[in-house]
């Protein structure tokens, strides 16, 4: 290199900056919610929690936890079965008087607690009961509004305590649901990468690759994913974790969703209560690897081994609101550009819809 080069380099600030926020304990396997006391004790996050459960979970494990927590801590349990601003409130209101948050259930759950959490200045502790969705240890929040579902900046949880001997016992189905919501990690990325090319966004290829990589590696294991096993529901969770990492790195969840998830949300306001999160998401992603030019059969193969459905009828939604979910998607986070921003018109969406889920 010239003089000139080198004085050039020199001359150049370095203005990049970047805070990434990850969970500090991950603890998973069998019976660590015993291990809860302990793990509280080890951060020192004082002296008083509040318990956020759901109905169902609550006696699956949020008893659970309180029990064991009861002897040391002053613990209040709340349960909450859906997500929205004002169920936010509530918790935020319930938690001023505590010293952290545990939140013990499924996604909903969870994203309230590491919200509410964050909005009050207070550390929180994810445990999962369920292995459905990759919102176990990232730092963004997943919230319905009138406008759309929006992925709102949070904190991660300070720890994940995630007990597979709760989690294999939990209906097959949400398993497989995350497992989805991981491989759609596939789709997703590919999105980033065009809005890269097309818009300029910029692209944190670390983040990227470890969402590709966790992806690569769940698809590698899928014999695995059975019901009821503990195996499955160890690696599963282990891809969920390893999912959320990729998104607090990159300080976003696009690294996790894309289009595919776009029409999961679409799908969430046209069709309230059909299909899980992750299953939405991975029936999308056949879609939108089919218009990326991937393997989309080879996707559907996955989806299928581990036990996801690949069509939307299969989550009870006919074709036509397949079609206007499609459609919708764009509408959702416009400035988070996908594949589905490209040209979809009604009519090559009804093909679609009729071609690769009626294969
Ligand atoms: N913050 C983030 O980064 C992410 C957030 N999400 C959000 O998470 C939510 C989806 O999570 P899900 O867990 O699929 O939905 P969910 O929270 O609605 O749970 C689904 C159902 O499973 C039940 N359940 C959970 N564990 C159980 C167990 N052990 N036994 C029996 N039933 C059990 C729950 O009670 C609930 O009825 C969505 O709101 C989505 O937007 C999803 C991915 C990432
Ligand atoms: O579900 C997620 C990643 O799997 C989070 O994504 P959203 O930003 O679409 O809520
Ligand atoms: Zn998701």
């Amino acid at each position: 290199m010239s003089a000139d080069g080198i004085n050039l380099l020199k001359s150049k600030t370095f203005d990049k900056s970047k805070w990434m926020q990850l969970p500090r304990d991950v603890v998973i396997g069998h019976d660590v919610i015993e291990q809860l006391p302990a793990i509280c004790e080890d951060l020192s996050l004082g002296t008083s929690a509040l318990i956020i459960t759901g109905k169902q979970t609550r006696d699956v494990a949020g008893d659970r936890a309180r029990r064991y927590l009861a002897d040391e801590y002053d613990v209040t349990v709340v349960s909450t079965e859906t997500i929205s601003l004002d169920t936010i409130t509530a918790i935020e209101e319930a938690a001023r008087d505590t010293d952290f948050l545990i939140g013990v259930g499924g996604g909903r759950v969870i994203d309230t607690a590491k919200i509410a959490s964050f909005n009050i200045d207070r550390q929180f502790i994810s445990v999962p009961t369920a292995a459905s969705h990759d919102g176990i240890a990232s730092s963004r929040a997943s919230v319905p509004t009138v406008d759309g579902n929006i992925s709102m900046s949070a904190h991660p949880p300070i720890a994940v305590v995630a007990d597979t001997g709760i989690i294999a016992q939990a209906p097959h189905r949400l398993l497989a649901a995350g497992c989805a919501d991981v491989i759609s990690n596939y789709t997703a990325i590919l999105d980033w990468e065009l809005s890269h090319r097309l818009t300029g966004e910029p692209l944190s290829e670390y983040a990227l690759t470890l969402s590709r990589m966790t992806a690569e590696i769940l698809v590698k294991d899928a014999g695995l994913i059975r019901p009821q096993s503990e195996e499955g529901a160890w690696i599963a969770t282990k891809a969920l974790v390893s999912s959320g990492v990729a998104m607090s790195i990159a300080g976003s969840s696009r690294p996790a969703s894309g289009g595919e998830h776009k029409f999961s949300h679409a799908l969430d306001r046209l069709a309230p209560g059909k299909g899980l999160h992750g299953e939405k998401c991975g029936i999308g992603a056949i879609i939108t690897m089919y218009l990326h030019g991937g393997d989309w059969r080879e996707m559907r193969r996955s989806l299928k081994k581990i036990g996801a459905p690949t069509t939307p009828a299969e989550i009870g939604v006919g074709d036509e609101t397949a079609v206007e979910a499609l459609l919708a998607a764009r509408q959702i986070r416009p400035e988070r550009f996908t594949i589905l921003d490209t040209g979809l018109t009604r009519t090559s969406a009804t093909k679609l819809v009729k071609m690769l889920y009626q294969e």
